[in-house]
């Protein structure tokens, strides 16, 4: 993967164990587009000006023109750099476990303010904002002006669900939303500073581990990246990613159920705007072999569902065991 000739290099990306191939970077109108998608296969938009607008949204920008209200900010632990995902209401109900970032809301003045005198020592922030209508008015005129046929042309040829949330990404360079999936289709478009995205398909669930359904980190892979344990998660070594630097202008397509690693690269803020669709309606028919997506679903399904029956987490594990051990090799 080489440099766009933006503000990036090879040197910036930090190093991973699997092997990566890159994912296709094509312009909005060359049919290969649509193809990847209609097939949930992750591709690199260009040029659909999707958010346009929102070129211009650098800090000074918003600070000027984004709303008083109070954002969600995440700030990591100590000085780490990862940011992952964690159920707030799981959290309550799960007595040891630690949270590796905490929200701390604040003014969008006061996120910059602490952006721009964040010392070595001063815990990563991570500003992640639901774009609603508390939003600065010039804001919603930006907002207004995305590219909103070509992305609901999207939605309608591609039989998505409603448009659920564009949430406002603000990370400091360096920062990671280590590998994770999400239930929603994703365009996530990149509108200052550069991103790698690391891939991994839905069939790959089996190398890296998400945590159990019912633990506040679900969809969250338990493997750290940047020090693996291979004794606990041995099919590690089998994974095989895709990737892409995204900048300025591109919109990545994050399908369903696809692991994705999130790095903000060198070179000051990033700010993304994420485009969250429900899935299309439940298909009439199920045609078999079942996709590695219904898969994931089905076991989502089943965890739930002895979550419901058993009450105590601790029993599911034990069961499945029990289940599985010497009975279905
Ligand atoms: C809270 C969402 C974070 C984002 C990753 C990133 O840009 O750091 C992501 O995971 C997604 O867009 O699905
Ligand atoms: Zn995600």
């Amino acid at each position: 993967m080489t440099s766009t000739g933006g503000e990036w290099d090879a040197s910036q990306l930090r190093e991973y164990p699997f092997p990566l191939e890159n994912i296709p970077r094509l312009d909005v109108n060359d049919p290969e587009v649509g193809r990847c998608i209609a097939q949930t296969q992750p591709v690199v938009i260009t040029g659909s000006k999707l958010a346009e607008p929102a070129l211009k949204w650098n800090l000074d920008y918003l600070q000027e023109h984004l709303g008083q209200c109070m954002f969600n900010v995440f700030a990591a632990k100590g000085t780490g750099h990862k940011f992952m995902y964690y159920d707030p209401k799981k959290a309550a109900n799960c007595k040891d476990f630690e949270p590796q970032m905490h929200a701390v809301d604040m003014t969008f003045p006061e996120f910059v303010h602490r952006f721009r005198t964040s010392k070595p020592e001063d815990s990563r922030l991570y500003l992640q904002q639901a774009l609603n209508d508390t939003v600065g008015t010039a804001i919603v005129d930006d907002f207004v002006n995305f590219n909103w046929s070509w992305v609901t042309a999207q939605q309608r040829t591609h039989d998505w669900g409603p448009l659920t949330s564009n949430l406002l990404l603000i990370s400091m360079e360096g920062n990671v939303t280590p590998a994770h999936y999400d239930e929603q289709e994703n365009l996530f478009a990149q509108v200052q500073g550069y991103k790698r995205v690391i891939m991994f398909p839905p069939s790959q669930f089996g190398c890296l581990y998400p945590f159990p359904v019912n633990h506040p980190c679900d969809r969250q892979s338990q493997v750290d990246f940047d020090n693996p344990d291979y004794e606990k998660f041995p099919k590690f070594r089998n994974a095989k990613g895709l990737q892409a630097v995204v900048g300025p202008g591109d919109v990545i397509y994050i399908p369903m159920y696809w692991w994705h690693h999130i790095e903000s690269l060198l070179g000051g803020e990033t700010v993304s705007v994420t485009f969250w669709y429900k899935t299309s309606r439940i298909p009439q028919t199920i045609t078999y072999p079942l996709s590695p997506q219904q898969k994931v679903c089905i076991m989502r399904n089943i965890e739930k569902m002895l979550g419901e029956a058993l009450k105590d987490p601790a029993e599911i594990g034990s069961l499945l065991h029990t289940l599985v051990q010497g009975r279905y090799p």
